[in-house]
């Protein structure tokens, strides 16, 4: 039986990695809330406005064709995800509650059918608060600050190669620097959120871990619940019927003991 997952945690602590190879372990649908933010910062944020009235507009078309809308979402993000203009845009978006329900509620309506995985710093208390897995990927700051300026030095060394390098005169510290002053800012931006998602769901500490130990980590709790939901029932029925028979009738089990 599919269920939802719901996945928050502090930027780069993992989600968008995890939350891929998981969703496709498990042959789930992925939804990252965080591309909805950069998507309308992209589309409904023209002259310095939030165009709010074309948001509800693109809610209702995109209720009515969801897996289409999360397509082109998707193929936007892809385009514009080093986009800093965007990045900056999105976090404003972020903090309008008006929005944060929209994106949320479109969330809630899609993933009624369940079998999806849901990524985002609410994710596990706004979006979904009752998936039936609730997680919150957590790693030291020095962990994630090593994370993501190794991820933007393996994007560079491959842009350097093709010649379009955006970091052209930056040494490895001032790379460090930006990462490190990015990073807590989200985390001060997600605190509240994050320390709520940490009182409601199972939280990993990936910092000693690697990618494939935390994905086994969460399958032996997907494959668990799985489990115990679909033999709940036939543990129950076999308890009532070996009660049933030990009170009509004396038997003798394996000759360890009797019962009379
Ligand atoms: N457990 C892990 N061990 C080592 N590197 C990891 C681990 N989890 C994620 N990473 C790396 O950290 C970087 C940031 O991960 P990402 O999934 O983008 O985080 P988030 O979506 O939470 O911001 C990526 O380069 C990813 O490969
Ligand atoms: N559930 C979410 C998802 C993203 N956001 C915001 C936070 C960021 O400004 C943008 C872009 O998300 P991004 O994945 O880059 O952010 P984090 O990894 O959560 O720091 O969206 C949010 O406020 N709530």
């Amino acid at each position: 039986m599919k269920i939802n997952i719901a996945i928050n945690g502090p930027a780069s602590s993992g989600k968008t990695t995890i939350g891929k190879k998981l969703s496709e372990k498990l042959e789930y649908q992925l939804i990252d809330s965080s591309v909805f933010y950069r998507y309308f910062a992209k589309k409904f944020y023209l002259n310095n406005i939030i165009q709010i009235n074309e948001i509800y507009l693109f809610k209702d078309e995109m209720l009515n064709n969801p897996f289409y809308h999360l397509k082109e979402i998707e193929h936007v993000n892809t385009q514009f995800y080093q986009d800093l203009t965007i990045s900056q845009r999105a976090s404003e978006i972020a903090k309008v509650q008006e929005i944060r329900s929209i994106i949320n509620e479109i969330i809630q309506i899609i993933t009624k059918k369940k079998g999806f995985v849901v990524l985002g710093r609410d994710a596990t208390t706004k979006i979904l608060p009752d998936a039936k897995i609730k997680l919150v990927l957590d790693a030291e700051i020095e962990t994630r600050v090593c994370r993501r300026v190794k991820q933007i030095l393996d994007v560079e060394r491959e842009a350097k190669i093709q010649q379009s390098s955006q970091l052209n005169n930056l040494t490895e510290l001032e790379i460090i620097g930006k990462v490190l002053s990015d990073i807590l800012k989200r985390d001060f931006d997600a605190y509240e959120l994050i320390l709520e998602a940490k009182k409601v769901a199972t939280i990993i500490n990936t910092s000693n871990l690697s990618i494939e130990q935390v994905l086994a980590k969460i399958l032996r709790h997907v494959y668990w619940y799985n489990f115990s939901n679909d033999n709940l029932l036939h543990v129950i029925i076999f308890m009532i019927i070996f009660f049933i028979l030990i009170r009509s009738q004396p038997i003798k089990l394996f000759g360890l003991f009797k019962i009379e």
